[in-house]
C-alpha cells in the first residue's frame, strides 16, 4: 500500500532569548503550540496525537518533562510520544510524527520540540567525564574544534572561512524576528577580532545557548486540502545512526550523514542536489560546520565545500542559500533546533519566510544532528505535493 502525502499545514516558533523568564517549560511549549494552530487555524480537537522531542533532562534539570507537559500540549484523552536523539532529535521528533501520518495511523498530529537551557548551563552539562578518557572537554565546543582542525588540514581550506560564514548567518538572522542574535553592528572584522573559544572557534563563530520551542502540524492529503495557506509537502525523510566512537570512523564526514543524505534524495527523485534543490537549513552549531556538512550533504566533493562558501554560493542571494534564517550559530535551543530546520525549510517552501524568504524556493533541505555527530536526521520538503 503506497503511503499517504504528509504536508506540513501549521508553524509555530517562540521568540528564541537567553532566558525566557517569563514563561515555564509549559508555557514555552504552549506558546508554540498555539502559534502552530493558529497558522492551521485548527483548535487543540482537531489534533489526533502529539510527538514532542528535547535533549538531555539534564539541561534543564527536569527529568521526563513529558509526563506534566500532556496538559498543557491538549493532549490529555490522546497518545503523547517523546523521542529523544540528541541534537538531531527536533528533526527526528517530527520524522516520527510524520510518519504516523504517512502510515495512517493518525490524520493530523501536533509535534513540537523545545529547549529551556537558561535553566541550566549548556556548556557544562555538556562536559560529561568521559570513561577512560581525558577530562578535558569543556562543552559541545571542546567536542568538535579538533574535527574542525582535522578538515581545515585536510580541505587546505584558508583560516577566513568560518569567519564568513559566522558573518553570513548573523545577517541573514537580522531578517528573522525569531532568531536570537540580532547584531546589528556586526562586521567581518567584528567576528575575526573576537575571543578564541576552542581553537579554532571564535566567541562570533559559536552558537549560543538559547530558549525557544517550535512546532508545527503535519497532515493528510485531506487535510492539507482545508488549510488556509499553501502546504509543504514531505518528499522524503530519513534517520541513520551510527556508535560515537568506533575504528575508522571519519568525524569530518560520518558515513551515517552521507547515507541519509542519499536515502532522503532517493526518496525524492534527487540526482543532483546541487542544482536540484534551491535552498538549505544546515545544523551549523559552529561555522566551521557549513563547509564540512556542505560535503557530507554531497552538494560539493570532499576536500570542495569551503570554495562554495567563499565564492558567497550559500548567501541568502547565492545560488545555494544556507541558513536563510540565521540558521543554529543565531538561535541554539538545541532540542528544537532541528524542528526549526525543518520548520524554516518548509516556511520557503511555503513562500512564508518573510524577509528571509528565498525568492521561488521549491525544493528545501532541512538538516539536523546530534551527540558526538551520530544522530543525524534530515526532510527535503516541497512546494508540489510528492505524486504531482
Ligand atoms: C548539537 C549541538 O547543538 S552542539 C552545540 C551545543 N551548544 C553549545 O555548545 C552552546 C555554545 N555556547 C555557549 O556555551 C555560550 O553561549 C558561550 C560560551 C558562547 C557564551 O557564554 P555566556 O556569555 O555565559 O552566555 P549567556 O547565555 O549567559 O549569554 C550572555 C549574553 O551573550 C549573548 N551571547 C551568547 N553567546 C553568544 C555568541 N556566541 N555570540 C554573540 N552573543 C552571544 C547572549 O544572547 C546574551 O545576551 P543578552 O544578555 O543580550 O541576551
Amino acid at each position: 500500500m503506497s503511503k499517504e502525502p504528509v504536508a506540513v499545514v501549521g508553524i509555530g516558533q517562540t521568540q528564541h532569548v537567553a532566558a525566557r523568564r517569563d514563561v515555564s517549560l509549559a508555557g514555552l511549549v504552549r506558546e508554540a503550540a498555539r502559534r502552530a494552530l493558529d497558522d492551521a487555524e485548527l483548535t487543540w480537537a482537531d489534533i489526533d496525537a502529539v510527538v514532542i522531542g528535547k535533549a538531555p533532562d539534564f539541561f534543564e534539570g527536569v527529568m521526563m518533562p513529558e509526563l506534566y507537559l500532556a496538559d498543557a500540549l491538549g493532549a490529555v484523552g490522546k497518545p503523547m510520544l517523546r523521542v529523544h536523539t540528541a541534537g538531531s532529535v527536533g528533526g527526528s521528533t517530527a520524522l516520527v510524527a510524520a510518519n504516523l501520518v504517512a502510515a495512517r495511523v493518525h490524520g493530523t498530529v501536533l509535534t513540537l520540540a523545545f529547549e529551556k537551557q537558561s535553566e541550566s548551563n549548556a556548556m557544562w552539562g555538556l562536559s560529561l567525564p568521559i570513561p577512560f578518557q581525558q577530562p578535558l572537554l569543556a562543552g559541545a565546543g571542546g567536542f568538535f574544534a579538533p574535527h574542525i582542525r582535522a578538515y581545515m588540514r585536510r580541505s587546505g581550506a584558508p583560516e577566513t572561512i568560518g569567519a564568513l560564514v559566522a558573518y553570513k548567518d548573523r545577517r541573514n538572522a537580522l531578517k528573522n524576528p525569531y532568531a536570537h542574535l540580532h547584531e546589528h553592528d556586526i562586521t567581518l572584522d567584528k567576528v575575526m577580532a573576537s575571543p578564541m573559544l576552542w581553537d579554532p572557534v571564535r566567541y562570533s563563530e559559536t552558537c549560543p545557548s538559547s530558549d525557544g520551542a517550535c512546532a508545527m502540524i503535519l497532515t493528510d492529503r485531506a487535510g492539507a486540502a482545508r488549510a488556509p495557506r499553501p502546504p509543504a509537502w514531505m518528499l522524503g525523510g530519513a534517520m541513520r545512526s551510527e556508535p560515537t566512537l568506533f575504528a575508522g570512523k571519519d568525524f569530518v564526514s560520518p558515513q551515517a550523514g552521507q547515507d541519509c543524505a542519499a536515502d532522503v534524495y532517493r526518496q525524492a527523485g534527487i540526482t543532483d542536489p546541487r542544482r536540484e534543490i534551491d535552498g538549505a537549513e544546515i545544523y551549523v552549531p559552529f561555522s566551521w560546520y557549513e563547509p564540512m556538512w556542505l560535503e557530507n550533504l554531497g552538494f560539493a566533493g570532499e576536500g570542495e565545500g569551503w570554495k562554495l562558501t567563499e565564492a558567497g554560493v550559500t548567501e541568502l542571494d547565492g545560488d545555494l542559500p544556507v541558513n536563510m534564517s540565521g540558521g543554529v550559530l543565531s538561535t541554539n535551543p538545541i532540542g528544537a533546533s532541528g524542528m526549526i530546520r525543518f520548520a524554516e525549510a518548509a516556511l520557503q517552501v511555503r513562500g512564508q519566510a518573510g524577509e528571509h524568504q528565498v525568492d521561488g524556493a521549491r525544493r528545501v533541505l532541512g538538516h539536523a544532528y546530534g551527540g558526538g555527530s551520530q544522530f543525524f536526521s534530515m526532510w527535503l520538503v516541497g512546494a508540489e505535493p510528492p505524486d504531482s
